[in-house]
């Protein structure tokens, strides 16, 4: 069974339910950032402190103009980035005392153009997701089922025995979140993942992953697909987050102007009832 307080949220059908059953053990969590800053230098800092609480089963997007620091805040958030100030709590915990592998037991991570991995096949890729919550040696029945499962959640089942390396960029970005779902992580972040998608499969991987019963952080160059999908975006610009919450009050004409400088029809998307777009510029 999904966990029912997040079936009402997520808007799960019975058929939605059997197809993530083997998320059944979830646990999505909540993320605390108190006053988090970053920088790889001494004396300028690159991410500003940001304070901002993520909730468990929220989905979460973070939109904002090249180099604005969304990679960098990712990244302090699985655990790479180091805060130079502040604090990340994972349900109330710190994350920085938490181990590797307590991370990656509680956190996935779908990270830009990775790269292939010794030959692997799609099914082995898959099955790396299985580790940190492994047992034992050895793949039990339903350590196949679970891999069997997302491989056909992401409709890249019929490439199962191919090699990695052989994939478009498109196949080899759903294997990656394939493999990411295989972990049945409380907590995924995903950097673009949408990047080398056909619109059908960016449409497909956005509608999983918001009814996906884990906590979900997503950086998007896309403002329509996060509007039409997250719960809240965050909006980073120039290292600072300048603003935090649903997509029809954070998307104005006046703050994508001002981020993004570019000039906007904003009115509300017929069948979602989101905020729906049209840019140009005013030269
Ligand atoms: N380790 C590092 N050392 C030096 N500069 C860095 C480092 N990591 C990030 N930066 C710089 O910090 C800024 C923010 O980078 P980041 O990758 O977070 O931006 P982004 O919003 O994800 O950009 P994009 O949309 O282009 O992917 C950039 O100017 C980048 O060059």
């Amino acid at each position: 069974m999904i966990n029912p307080t997040l079936s009402t949220t997520k808007h799960l059908t019975q058929q939605d339910d059997a197809s993530y059953a083997f998320f059944s053990g979830c646990q999505p969590a909540g993320i605390q950032l108190n006053d988090v800053a970053w920088s790889p230098y001494r004396d300028k800092t690159l991410l500003k402190p940001i304070t901002v609480t993520v909730h468990p089963g929220e989905f979460l997007a973070i939109v904002g103009p090249n180099g604005s620091g969304k990679t960098s805040l990712l990244r302090c958030l699985y655990r790479t980035n180091k805060p130079t100030n502040g604090t990340i709590l994972l349900d109330g915990k710190n994350l920085w005392s938490l181990s590797p592998r307590q991370c990656a037991q509680r956190i996935a991570t779908v990270l830009q153009d990775t790269g292939g991995e010794f030959g692997l096949s799609v099914f082995e890729m898959v099955e790396i997701g299985l580790t940190p919550k492994s047992l034992m040696w050895g793949r039990s029945e339903e350590d196949t089922h679970i891999i069997e499962s997302t491989l056909v959640l992401l409709d890249v089942a019929h490439l199962a025995d191919r090699s990695f390396d052989s994939l478009s960029g498109g196949e080899r970005q759903r294997v990656m979140i394939a493999r990411a779902l295989a972990q049945r992580p409380d907590v995924l972040i995903l950097d673009e993942p949408t990047n080398h998608l056909d619109i059908r499969h960016q449409l497909d991987v956005l509608a999983l992953l918001s009814k996906l019963p884990c906590t979900i952080i997503v950086s998007l160059h896309d403002l329509a697909l996060a509007s039409a999908y997250a719960d809240r975006v965050l909006i980073m610009q120039e290292g600072e987050m300048k603003a935090c919450a649903p997509p029809n009050e954070v998307f104005t004409k006046q703050r994508i102007k001002q981020v993004f400088d570019v000039e906007t029809i904003i009115d509300e998307h017929p069948v979602t009832q989101r905020p729906r777009f049209s840019f140009y510029i005013n030269d």
